[in-house]
């Protein structure tokens, strides 16, 4: 199905090199969500703040969704997937998406996550619309500003735990000169100090996952998007890995956006918003 493919793509980025280049169409795009930050850091200084004071002191959220809605064309009637949806993500959250097998979440977080694109309804993320943007500006910000985990760890098999993380930060043209420090910091942060000269087949399922989490908050996204994170692990490496989240929310100022079917992890949550068929009950 097209979102699975979708995810996979991003999971399995190639090393850049074998990437072309960006074209003059992309800077373009890149120079006009630039203005749109311009203007929010314009703002910002207006009120005499730093942006992360700004957004902490207007109390703003960093996502918003309303009133979304998301249908899929099928041989007779569309399948009505989201049946008007509407969710807060406050900064420095763990919000966590709980609902049987086919009740929408994963088609919710791609949308938050820009990787499809709401039949109505309204994505703010960081002061942007993310349901007007192109397929090109939700690249970038995607590259930019959010860090995407999954049920299975997504990482390159035949790279270490420490190019794993860096190939994230040259995916997101982090200067080549900060990558060493970042790479071990973020590696630290998730305790495998002493695993970063390993490759994925050479760690257990817990410790893939958190390579997957290091790589994932390596750019400095300020949301993390995870579908089902804890999916494939036992209760005591899913605690850990809840550990993790809290540490980063702590330390990283991220937020964190993710499904879950699992009811112990739940109370790690800041909030639960429980699906059923396409809304929230
Ligand atoms: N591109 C698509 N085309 C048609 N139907 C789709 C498409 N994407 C999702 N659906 C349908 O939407 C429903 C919700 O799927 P979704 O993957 O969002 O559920 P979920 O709650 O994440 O389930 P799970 O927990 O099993 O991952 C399913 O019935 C699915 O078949």
């Amino acid at each position: 199905m097209i979102w699975k493919k979708k995810q996979k793509e991003l999971s399995a980025q190639p090393p850049p090199e074998l990437l072309p280049e960006s074209g003059a169409e992309a800077d373009v795009q890149e120079a006009e969500i630039s203005a749109n930050d311009a203007a929010k850091l314009e703002s910002a200084a207006a009120a005499e703040l730093a942006p992360e004071a700004f957004e902490e002191a207007t109390g703003e959220p960093l996502l918003s969704v309303s009133s979304v809605h998301r249908s899929f064309p099928a041989s007779g009637a569309p399948i009505h997937v989201l049946k008007g949806i509407t969710m807060t993500v406050p900064q420095r959250q763990i919000v966590m998406l709980r609902g049987r097998s086919g009740s929408g979440k994963t088609t919710l977080l791609n949308l938050i996550g820009g990787l499809d694109t709401p039949s109505k309804g309204e994505i703010w993320f960081d002061g942007m619309p993310i349901h007007k943007l192109n397929d090109d500006q939700r690249t970038i910000i995607r590259r930019e500003r959010m860090g995407f985990i999954f049920q299975a760890f997504a990482l390159m098999p035949l790279l270490s735990a420490w190019e794993n993380v860096e190939l994230s930060l040259r995916m997101a043209g982090t200067p080549r000169g900060e990558w060493k420090g970042r790479v071990e910091h973020c590696l630290e942060l998730v305790g495998l100090e002493r695993r970063m000269k390993h490759r994925p087949f050479e760690m257990s399922g817990g410790e893939q996952q958190r390579v997957a989490i290091a790589k994932a908050i390596a750019h400095r996204p300020k949301l993390l998007l995870a579908d089902e994170p804890t999916a494939e692990l036992d209760s005591q490496m899913s605690a850990q890995i809840m550990n993790v989240f809290r540490t980063i929310i702590k330390t990283e100022g991220v937020t964190i956006c993710m499904t879950t079917h699992d009811p112990t992890i739940l109370e790690v949550a800041d909030h639960v918003y429980e699906m059923v068929d396409g809304t929230f009950i």
